[in-house]
């Protein structure tokens, strides 16, 4: 199945079909630490009862057993303390036959999030948060990088080629822990020329304009338009916003107005179906390489 689809307004990037490609490659990696005698276990906890986080941790767990992946669940009250937590996560640092452990954010407020990631065995950190995994990302060494940038980078790959990154000019709109500056530091080790834009750069938009590559994680409904994009640039939507409609229903949108910007660019992602699969497909990536580090394979 091919990632990229031809349509009337350009290239569509299809995270799906990409996602389930890389699905198929973990479950190969996965059969073959089994054989090794290792079973790759990930443990997801769950705080509280957010709807769209019991959504994405129902995903998770799906996406482990059809891979072979064991999981572990945890589905904690929102009345859990912090110590409670840590406690938790301390328990399931010592259990040696978990390899990946992922607390799914966001944490209710009474807990500190930061608190609960540096709780985390760094080499069981398949989310890649930890500050080791940070900076070992930031240094360029071989580490858990976080799910959605190595999706993004991934779905840029397919459209550009393995080394066709090099030398382009990349706008990076967001500046998160979770995308904007782990993806920074993985299109500057792709050996971009990388711009971070936020909400306090002055004229963001022509900056953009700049842009072969533009990555939008902003978190806000469709604000980047035409006018934000050469034509020709890769255009990669991290954005998920939940939006009205007219007709009092809700639905999904990106970060970019996509029927505005797909027939300029020269590819883009949709939302769905572009980077958010491509996220947890990237935890089961994360997790076989866990336990291949943990096994020393
Ligand atoms: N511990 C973590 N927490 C959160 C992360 C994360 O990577 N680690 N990322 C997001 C939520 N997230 C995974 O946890 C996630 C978000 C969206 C999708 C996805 O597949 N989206 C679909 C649409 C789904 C829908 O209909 O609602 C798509 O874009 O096509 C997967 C994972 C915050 N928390
Ligand atoms: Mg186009």
């Amino acid at each position: 199945m091919s990632s990229t689809v031809a349509t009337e307004q350009g290239l569509r990037i299809d995270g799906k079909a990409a996602a389930a490609e890389l699905l198929e490659q973990v479950k190969e990696d996965v059969q073959a630490v089994v054989k090794h005698g290792v079973l790759p276990t990930l443990a997801v906890i769950l705080v509280g009862d957010d709807p769209a986080s019991d959504v994405y941790v129902r995903n998770k767990v799906r996406a482990a057993e059809n891979v072979g992946i064991r999981s572990l669940e945890y589905r904690l009250p929102a009345s859990t303390s912090e110590a409670e937590l840590l406690q938790r996560v301390k328990d399931l640092n010592a259990d040696a036959s978990v390899h990946g452990i992922l607390v799914q954010m966001p944490v209710p407020k009474h807990i500190s999030e930061a608190a609960v990631i540096q709780a985390i065995d760094p080499r069981k950190d398949v989310d890649g948060f930890h500050k080791e995994n940070v900076g070992a990302l930031s240094q360029g060494q071989d580490t858990l990088v976080p799910c959605t940038p190595a999706g993004c980078m991934l779905l840029l790959r397919k459209v550009l080629g393995q080394d066709g990154l090099r030398g382009l000019h990349a706008v990076v709109v967001g500046r998160s822990n979770i995308v904007g500056k782990p993806m920074a530091a993985l299109l500057l080790q792709a050996d971009c020329s990388v711009t971070v834009l936020h909400s306090r750069s002055k004229d963001a938009s022509a900056l953009c304009r700049q842009a072969d590559i533009v990555i939008a994680a902003v978190g806000r409904p469709a604000i980047i338009g035409a006018d934000w994009i050469k034509p020709g640039a890769v255009v990669i939507d991290v954005g998920i916003n939940r939006i009205s409609t007219l007709e009092g229903k809700t639905r999904l949108v990106g970060d970019v107005d996509y029927d505005a910007v797909a027939p300029i660019a020269r590819a883009i992602t949709p939302v769905p179906g572009g980077v958010g699969p491509m996220t947890i497909a990237g935890l089961m990536a994360n997790t076989v390489k866990a336990a291949r580090m943990q096994a020393g394979m």
